[in-house]
């Protein structure tokens, strides 16, 4: 457009020009003329007019032309500038090519709008039912859009509902925390009742203690004025002798003073409990006989305190105090040779034990058939025959040495027509009172002849407490009074009764102890009551935990026994049994296929895995639970709740394994019922039988273990299981209540946490407890591990109830020797 609008302009430019040179010819031919016409007035006016008029034009014209050629000039430049612009765009051959290019698409593309333009007709028929439909729905928006707003108050209403509601919501939250507040407070004011009645089962507890205590101290003084009034009877005859003396002999180099005082110390430490009797005894002696040793020790010991006083006053017992105790069990049963139940146990543990602790320990068993021979060390007859009474004549009997887990046992083996022994089974005779009766009576002539001078005579139930009386009215008088009497009650509930007269046939004197507060049965008065003898006539009685101690005071738990216990409380107590763990340890139990321990669970899946296929269960799922029962069948153990659990387990998706037999017909039988039931069941299996081996194989393919007792005296099954990495569920009860602790109660410290405890004795109770411990173990595999773990762990040994049987031995052969003093 410029460059037409310079051209333009230089065309202009051209045609002034050309005027200009016109205009400059005309100009020329004018001064010519007037130069050939000279003066003429008209023409010089004519001249001057057309001169000034021609002088104004070219002044005019030649500024004129002046600017047009200057505009000449620079158009020629620009021109020219123009001219090198459009050679440029010329040469740039690329952009045209593009423009080109860009032209023809332009162009491509203008054909297509035309070709669409072509069918652009049925589109827009298309385009008119569109607007149609586009019409239709619009409406419908609209409708819609009055819906919407429709909708919108509504829900505007809606939502202040729903405010009122969640205010009232809030309100009803508020309510319900209130109320479960209220509900904690009743809980807690329910618990601190109990825990009320608690603490003062605990201050009775105390009182007792407090006047057992007393009683000591009492026996204590008794002990030391008698000291007084024997050394007050020394001096007199030293005094004498001396006086007799003082004419030959130098006086001693020490004043009596010195001595007395020397006396008077020892004695303060004994009954401040500052040294054990036994200690103070020997020094006493040692003052009596003036020994330099513990002149020296006195004098040496001027400036020190008490404490290293008495240490090193003590140094000079150590070398002279006696090795131990002499600790004699007489029972009839000791595991594993003859084992029923916990009491076999006991005997065994307990005794190895107070062996490991340094005391002499010796068993005496009834020589049974039935007896497990391959586990006795060396078993042989002595060369002696002990007569003993019965039924008014003497029966020989044979006595047989062994040992059993390396402790000494005496077999008694009676030569009675009877064969009181010779029966196939341990107990379930009719003749049973006969027959303990009279082992206990040969166990007591046994130590008599072999001349023993036990320190303790600890006997075991209903079938050796027999022996408590029988050594007071006819042992002591024979010679044999060295000992103090230990009667230990395994389960209140067999108490070996029989008729008064019964007791004659082993030399008691039924008319002497058929009275109410000797051996009279407490609910038949012809009859006589071989535990109540026991507790009667024994120096110390225990039960075998501290809950059961307090179970049996009561009407429901001590099943006839509660005045007794209740009046001989101050001598009665609760010992929690430990296990032995030597027989119980899964790291070195031979029965096992693969030993294993607490850091290596590899091997307890092993023994599950073993077990299941000796006992024909399903394998398939390994995470499937195992629940394990190993028990007596008998009403004790709630055997209503054991049958429930086994169909509850399979309900749950467990498998149950159940190792026991039962002395209970109808209950053998009943179970025999559920046993063939399940013969060949992928999940349950019942083997109604006694069967060592196989129950420690059960323990250690257990991952839970199930006892729902309705009273249990102590229970060892749930801290074997512990010991073997079964997770025990329980009924709070006696000794049960003593040593499982439940995971979800938070008055436990959680370091004692360790199974699944429940109250009630019913299936709800059961239920909960069971379903607890498979929903841990199947949904949360680590912490189930960990319980294990902490199981598995934990200490059940005897080592700390036999350190209480020690002290409760020592404290009474302490008194014992007081009293024979006095
Ligand atoms: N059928 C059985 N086979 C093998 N051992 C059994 C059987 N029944 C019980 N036991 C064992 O007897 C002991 C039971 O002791 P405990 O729990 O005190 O009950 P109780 O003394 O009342 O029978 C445990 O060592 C347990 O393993």
């Amino acid at each position: 457009m410029r460059l037409a609008e310079t051209d333009a302009r230089i065309e202009v430019a051209d045609q002034e020009k050309t005027r200009v040179e016109l205009l400059e010819g005309q100009l020329e031919k004018l001064h010519s003329e007037l130069a050939q016409k000279g003066s003429d007035a008209e023409l010089h006016d004519i001249q001057t007019g057309v001169l000034s008029d021609a002088n104004d034009t070219i002044s005019s014209l030649t500024v004129e032309l002046n600017s047009i050629r200057e505009e000449n000039a620079s158009l020629k430049n620009e021109i020219e500038s123009f001219k090198t612009q459009l050679n440029d765009v010329k040469n740039n051959d690329e952009r045209l090519v593009v423009l080109e290019k860009e032209r023809l698409f332009l162009e491509s593309a203008l054909k297509d709008l035309e070709s669409k333009l072509s069918i652009s007709p049925e589109a827009v028929s298309e385009l008119s039912t569109l607007k149609v439909e586009c019409k239709y729905l619009s409406d419908k928006v609209e409708n819609l859009q009055l819906l919407l707003d429709k909708a919108t108050k509504q829900a505007d209403q809606a939502v202040i509902v729903l405010q009122q509601n969640q205010d009232l919501q809030r309100e009803v939250d508020k309510l319900e925390a209130t109320l479960e507040e209220a509900n904690i407070y009743k809980l807690s004011s329910d618990k601190l009742q109990k825990d009320n009645e608690l603490m003062q089962q605990k201050i009775k507890l105390l009182e007792n203690s407090l006047e057992k205590s007393d009683e000591d101290i009492n026996s204590y003084v008794q002990l030391y004025q008698q000291s007084v009034n024997e050394f007050q009877d020394t001096l007199n005859i030293l005094q004498k002798g001396s006086k007799k003396k003082t004419l030959d002999e130098p006086v001693e180099d020490m004043p009596w003073e010195f001595w007395s005082q020397l006396l008077l110390l020892i004695d303060g430490w004994a009954l401040e409990k500052k040294i054990s009797v036994d200690d103070a005894k020997l020094l006493r002696e040692k003052v009596w006989k003036k020994d330099k040793s513990i002149s020296d020790i006195y004098l040496a010991c001027k400036g020190q305190n008490e404490d290293e006083a008495i240490s090193s006053f003590l140094g000079l017992t150590s070398s002279a105090t006696s090795p131990g105790l002499h600790v004699i069990h007489i029972a009839a049963e000791m595991a594993p040779v003859a084992k029923v139940g916990g009491l076999g146990d006991v005997v065994c543990g307990l005794s190895k034990a107070l062996q490991k602790k340094g005391h002499l320990v010796e068993i005496v068993l009834p020589k049974y058939d039935c007896m497990q021979y391959d586990r006795i060390g060396d078993i042989r007859a002595l060369d002696v025959v002990i007569e003993s009474y019965f039924d008014g004549q003497l029966f020989k009997n044979k006595i047989w040495v062994g040992t059993v887990e390396g402790l000494p046992v005496y077999f008694i083996e009676p030569h009675h027509p009877d064969k009181f022994f010779w029966r196939g089974d341990f107990y379930g005779e009719r003749d049973d009172f006969r027959r303990f009766s009279y082992f206990s009576r040969v166990a007591l002539e046994f130590l008599l002849q072999a001349g023993k001078k036990p320190d303790i005579i600890h006997c075991h139930d209903w079938q050796t407490a027999f022996i408590a009386p029988l050594y007071w009215d006819v042992y002591v008088p024979k010679g044999l009074n060295s000992a103090r009497i230990c009667f230990t009650c395994h389960n209140f509930e067999y108490q070996g009764t029989a008729p008064a007269s019964e007791l004659e046939s082993c030399g008691l004197d039924s008319h002497h102890l058929n009275r109410p507060d000797r051996m009279q049965d407490n609910s038949a008065h012809n009859r006589v009551n071989s535990v109540k003898g026991g507790v009667v006539y024994s120096n110390i009685v225990t039960t075998v935990s501290p809950t059961y101690a307090q179970e049996v005071r009561t009407a429901e738990g001590g099943k006839g026994l509660q005045s007794t216990l209740s009046t001989h409380s101050k001598k009665f107590i609760g010992v929690l049994n430990g296990i032995d763990t030597d027989i119980w340890n899964p790291a070195t139990d031979p029965f096992l296929d693969v030993q294993y321990n607490a850091n290596d669970l590899q091997g307890k899946s092993e023994n599950k895995e073993a077990l299941r296929r000796k006992l024909g269960l399903s394998s398939e799922d390994v995470k499937r639970p195992l629940v394990g029962c190993i028990t007596r069948l008998v009403p004790q153990k709630g055997v209503h709740l054991i049958r429930h659990a086994i169909y509850l387990t399979l309900e749950l998706g467990g498998q149950f394994v159940l190792l026991g037999s039962s002395p209970v017909p109808h209950i053998q039988r009943e179970f025999e019922g559920i046993a063939n039931h399940f013969k060949n069941h992928d999940h349950i299996r019942l083997i109604l039988k006694y069967d060592e081996s196989l129950s420690h194989t059960i323990y250690a393919a257990s991952d839970m273990f199930i006892i729902p007792s309705i009273f249990e005296p102590c229970g060892l099954t749930q801290m074997i299981s512990m010991r073997y990495g079964a997770v025990p569920i329980v009924r709070k009860t006696g000794g049960l209540n003593d040593s499982v602790f439940d995971i979800d109660d938070d008055t436990i410290p959680s370091q004692f946490q360790n199974g699944f405890t429940f109250l009630n004795a019913d299936e709800k109770g059961i239920n909960g407890a069971l379903v607890r411990a498979i929903n841990l173990y199947q949904n949360d595999p680590e912490s189930w591990k960990q319980l294990v773990q902490k199981d598995m762990n934990i200490d059940f040994s005897w080592d700390s109830s036999a350190a209480q049987y020690e002290e409760l031995y020592l404290k009474s052969v302490t008194r014992g020797r007081a009293t024979k003093r006095a």
